[in-house]
């Protein structure tokens, strides 16, 4: 929908993290009716028609009054039994006609209120899938379904109603009122002159039940993350383990009870409103009988005018009533509509800028000059980091547990942009670059390979859709990975990931890597994984990990000796700064942090690893 003229987002664009925390929030989720009803702007031909058919409905609708008048002041007053009969059949076939209308119109109105509903979600789902890392890192991803799923269903009531109640109850109201007054002016004035009372309060009911309608969707929110956490494979693992169950279902009940206590509420809220409401159309009624009745008991009112008068007015306060109310109801769902604005107004922290130009087939000189990063102002997990990987050289990053080395390799494939300095390839800057044509030619290895719950084919093919069969399969061979997925069950079609067919830690590696060869990038972003496989897998992943890094720059964060050994430089990292940088023997003479980082995480692998070498090809 973003390109599709719909835009509700109106960001100024890029930002960074910071600035949409604290100059992007006051815009975030702008709510107004003029914003609801730009979501139907695709939508105008199909609403003419709703329009057309609600006021067909409302004009018949007007007639049946006045049959009854006829009938009482003409055809029985006259003794007219043909006029009588032909008003009687008049009286049955208007609300035929218009109830046939009305199921015609409630289809359209079906399709557009579904219609903006999906619209609603594709586009919240576009804009969540242009966001940085930093937005899921922060978000909780049970909030996110919360919002897209739970949220947009919560407004369906008004999308359906909003449109064609607001406006087809108005005109009912004032062809209403105008015949009224046409009926007899005197009575027309008694019957509108309690309206006021009622439209006064309706607009703190609204404000409150704004408040709570939000709350309850926040609370609910929370609920859903937190059942995500609590019902994923990890987190109940982690649950079991440490027996916290009893734990866990105390801070459920306690949302659980939130819920219910503020759905109670807002139920609450406005009900002696609603009640006052319902009081409307029978004090009318009263006075109308008690005026009107006086008059024609004087002799100068006609019967069949107090009837007719009477009827009308259920056509005024009914209208009435369910204009109020939807201004209630409205008001209610403002506050679920902020909540799903506020994710379609959402600028990612890393986007393209306007002037970004495509990266040409890179040669893959990776430099970074003075970079530093700060993921909350003024905190930096990196500062003034310079280094330099040649083409086709291989950076080994090494460093203490938070010392900044996921951060530092994050920003070659712009999972985040340097708060100062600059990253670049090729001498470009990244920031310069679209992050199409960049991230086509960068490949990042994580340490958790995460697979989807799909076959082993589809999840190969993530990394390139357009890649046949005997590619995947060759990728899987240089990756030492063909054998183990042709002795699956299913072979390649066997679904793996959440609930499929576990893999062990070091097949998942190789199917990663064998991912990253499909892709065939000209860089190479590693997290070499630190859990310890057995000495077998560690030599296939090892080898399959060489064959990868052959002719491509790479950086990565070394766990093991071999890497290290190999590596073209090593950056020491402590605290965000390089602490030291250069080869393996000059970092050991300096004997600084990586003379003990050496002692203390890579010489005792020094023996093990030498007497490994995987069995050429599988
Ligand atoms: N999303 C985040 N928000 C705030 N701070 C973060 C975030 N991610 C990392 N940090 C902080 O930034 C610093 C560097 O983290 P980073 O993950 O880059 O270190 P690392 O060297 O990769 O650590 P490890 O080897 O333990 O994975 C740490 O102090 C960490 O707490």
């Amino acid at each position: 929908m973003r390109d599709g003229g719909m835009r509700w987002g109106e960001g100024s664009g890029g930002g960074g993290r910071h600035a949409l925390q604290t100059r992007g929030r006051a815009k975030l989720g702008d709510v107004s009716l003029k914003r609801i009803y730009r979501l139907f702007n695709g939508y105008r031909w199909q609403l003419g028609a709703i329009l057309l058919l609600a006021l067909l409905s409302a004009v018949i609708g007007l007639f049946p009054p006045l049959v009854m008048k006829e009938i009482i002041d003409k055809a029985l007053a006259n003794k007219d039994k043909a006029q009588l009969l032909y008003l009687v059949v008049l009286m049955v076939a208007l609300p035929v006609i218009s109830g046939l209308l009305g199921i015609w119109q409630n289809h359209e109105n079906t399709k557009v209120a579904q219609g903006v509903m999906r619209d609603l979600r594709q586009s919240l789902f576009a804009n969540l899938q242009r966001q940085s890392m930093s937005f899921f890192t922060d978000a909780k991803s049970g909030e996110i379904i919360q919002r897209l799923t739970g949220d947009v269903q919560a407004v369906q009531n008004v999308v359906t109603t909003l449109v064609v109640s607001a406006v087809t109850q108005s005109v009912i109201v004032l062809t209403s009122v105008a015949i009224l007054f046409w009926l007899d002016w005197r009575l027309a004035i008694l019957s509108t002159i309690i309206l006021p009372l009622f439209i006064l309060p309706v607009r703190k009911v609204s404000e409150v039940r704004k408040r709570l309608r939000g709350e309850t969707q926040r609370v609910r929110g929370d609920m859903s993350a937190q059942l995500g956490e609590i019902f994923g494979v990890s987190g109940a693992l982690l649950t079991r383990i440490f027996q916290q169950e009893p734990y866990q279902q105390k801070q459920f009940t306690g949302l659980n009870q939130r819920v219910m206590d503020l759905e109670l509420r807002l139920n609450l809220v406005g009900r002696w409103y609603g009640m006052a409401l319902g009081v409307l159309g029978p004090l009318g009624t009263a006075l109308i009988y008690l005026y009107g009745g006086w008059n024609v008991i004087e002799g100068s009112m006609s019967l069949g005018s107090i009837v007719a008068f009477t009827a009308y007015l259920g056509r005024l306060y009914g209208p009435v009533g369910t204009l109020l109310n939807l201004h209630v109801e409205v008001g209610t769902a403002l506050g679920v509509f902020q909540r799903l604005f506020e994710y379609a107004d959402l600028e990612p922290e890393v986007s393209d800028a306007p002037q970004a130009l495509s990266l040409p087939t890179t040669a893959g000189l990776v430099e970074y000059r003075n970079v530093s990063y700060a993921y909350q102002p003024g905190l930096y997990a990196l500062r003034g980091v310079s280094f330099r990987a040649e083409p086709g050289e291989m950076v080994a990053i090494v460093g203490p547990s938070g010392a900044g080395k996921s951060t530092l390799i994050g920003m070659l494939a712009r999972l985040y942009d340097p708060t100062e300095g600059v990253v670049s390839v090729d001498g470009r800057d990244l920031r310069g670059i679209t992050l199409e044509s960049l991230r086509r030619q960068v490949a990042f290895v994580t340490q958790e390979s995460f697979l989807f719950h799909a076959s082993v084919l589809e999840n190969l093919s993530f990394a390139r859709q357009d890649a046949s069969r005997e590619e995947i399969e060759e990728a899987c061979r240089q990756a030492y990975i063909h054998d183990v997925i042709a002795a699956l069950p299913e072979g390649y079609d066997t679904t793996v990931g959440e609930r499929g067919h576990r893999l062990s830690g070091g097949e998942r590696q190789r199917l990663a890597i064998a991912r990253a060869i499909l892709k065939n990038p000209r860089i190479l972003i590693l997290d070499e994984a630190t859990s310890h496989l057995d000495s077998e897998s560690e030599a296939y992943v090892q080898a399959a990990l060489d064959k990868l890094m052959q002719g491509r720059t790479t950086l990565v964060i070394a766990h093991r000796l071999s890497t290290i050994l190999s590596a073209d430089r090593i950056v020491v990292l402590e605290n965000g700064r390089v602490a030291e940088t250069g080869h393996h023997l000059e970092l050991l003479a300096l004997d600084g942090l990586y003379a003990r980082l050496y002692r203390t995480q890579f010489a005792k692998a020094e023996a093990a690893a030498a007497a490994q070498t995987p069995a050429a090809g599988e």
